[in-house]
């Protein structure tokens, strides 16, 4: 006897896509076949359905408590399980207080738990003063360390320097946490910044000189070098440019413990569609030219990067408008979109639906040891995105759930559309509704599996 049958599906696993049964007891698959017998208290037909592993989303700013007005758990929980997501992890910025100390963090947990509809979990900081309360943090169950090497746009989220990153490294390493990095040179783009406002640019051709390719490029062979001195685990957010993959691929073939983002943005924006959309599309890193977008689909589609987050980082409407856009808010809503654009674009640069189950859910799952997740397997959550991968559509600002309805998706035809979402067994999202109470839980990372080197 089940809890609940999934029938008649097409199961996207490790090893490709094949037409089976669910049958799902206390929230965990427990059988994976054709035609599985016995019955069920509940059972849906998933028959013309893809059933994908739910979404691990590792880089969202949900910004509570602190900047509710922002975003907030219970939106942004929406949004992304209406996208497919069944976990996100909250970058420890843009709440306020940011979550820099075990207390902090405990107060995050609290108010995300009973609002948040998908299972969470949180990162800490590394900023220039916390080094002596990250043993805390990670007791208190910091799924790794964030450190912005340029400025984070927030005074109360401040950069360590080189030196305090290198001993916020030794820290992590014994740890065993992973140090996640914004990896942007802050002398270069801070200092252009000031040049060309000083100069009077103010558009968003002057914002995308202030950030050349060069300064994440250069940020990431610090980081790189850093961690291969002290041996620390790191995790590059959102690459925006090949040379800095490359790089830090290179890096990883002579053993540095590195795990590669990009966001579904740099793969779907250039900077010219910057700055014809205008703020709906600032975020930094800024968005590049076309043959950077081109370099990172190859480089995803040759398996050098290993995991796809959203970078979900609206504000309230205000701060996304005005005429000078160095003081404009930088960040881009995208957690409901991740899905849609690796199903569409992502299958047409070849990626296979295997493949995209890997990049969106089952590596940064395995990544940052959220055990059970990211993964169609007996013993596993039973955590699924139903999927008509087929259905074209056009999303439109009435399908957002975010807080602003305000995403650079909206107006775009997307081809594949996530029809409900499980978390545990249970629906937390059906087309556009979302039946129950939020059930989300705090996840707390099991030790990290060790990397094979290559
Ligand atoms: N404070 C932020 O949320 N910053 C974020 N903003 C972006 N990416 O534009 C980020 O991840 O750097
Ligand atoms: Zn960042
Ligand atoms: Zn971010």
């Amino acid at each position: 006897m089940y809890d609940l049958l999934v029938r008649g599906g097409q199961v996207v696993r490790e090893g490709g896509v094949e037409t089976a049964d669910l049958g799902v007891v206390e929230g965990r698959i427990v059988e994976i076949a054709p035609e599985l017998t016995g019955g069920a208290r509940e059972e849906i037909d998933a028959r013309g359905l893809h059933v994908f592993p739910g979404a691990v989303d590792i880089h969202v700013h949900f910004n509570e408590p602190g900047r509710t007005e922002w975003e907030g758990i219970d939106t942004g929980s929406r949004a992304l399980a209406a996208g497919g997501g069944t976990v996100f992890a909250d970058m420890p910025l843009n709440s306020a207080p940011p979550v820099i100390d075990a207390a902090t963090l405990d107060a995050k947990r609290q108010v995300a738990e009973g609002q948040s509809y998908t299972d969470f979990a949180l990162w800490g900081g590394l900023t220039s003063g916390n080094l002596a309360w990250l043993p805390d943090l990670a007791e208190a169950g910091a799924v790794g360390f964030k450190a912005f090497m340029s400025n984070s746009g927030l005074a109360e989220f401040t950069s360590p320097d080189d030196l305090t990153l290198y001993e916020g490294m030794k820290v992590a390493r014994e740890l065993d946490r992973i140090v996640a990095l914004h990896a942007e040179n802050d002398s270069i783009t801070g200092g252009l910044a000031v040049r060309i406002r000083a100069e009077g640019g103010s558009s968003c051709a002057d914002y995308l000189r202030s950030r050349p390719a060069i300064a994440e490029v250069e940020a990431v062979g610090r980081a790189l070098l850093l961690a291969e001195e002290t041996g620390a685990k790191i995790h590059l957010v959102h690459l925006s440019t090949g040379r800095a993959v490359a790089l830090a691929a290179e890096a990883r073939a002579r053993g540095v413990d590195v795990s590669i983002e990009t966001c579904p943005h740099y793969l779907s924006f250039t900077g010219e569609d910057m700055e014809r959309l205008g703020a709906v599309l600032k975020c930094a890193p800024p968005l590049r030219p076309q043959r950077e977008v081109d370099a990172l689909w190859s480089a995803i589609c040759e398996g050098l990067i290993d995991t796809i987050g959203s970078d979900h980082s609206p504000s309230s409407l205000d701060l996304k408008t005005g005429e000078d856009f160095f003081s404009i808010w930088g960040g881009i809503a995208g957690v409901q979109s991740t899905l849609s654009v690796l199903l569409t674009e992502g299958r047409e640069r070849g990626l296979s639906l295997p493949d995209i189950a890997r990049l969106c859910a089952r590596t940064p799952a395995e990544r940052f040891g959220l055990a059970g997740k990211g993964r169609l397997d007996p013993g596993a959550d039973a955590d699924l995105a139903l999927v008509a991968l087929d259905t074209e559509w056009v999303h439109t600002q009435d399908d957002l759930h975010t807080r602003w309805k305000f995403s650079p998706y909206v107006g775009r035809t997307f081809r594949g559309q996530v029809r409900r979402t499980l978390l545990r067994g249970q629906t937390v999202y059906q087309d556009g509704h979302f039946p129950h109470p939020p059930q989300g839980r705090f996840l707390r990372p099991a030790p990290i599996p060790q990397e094979e080197t290559a």
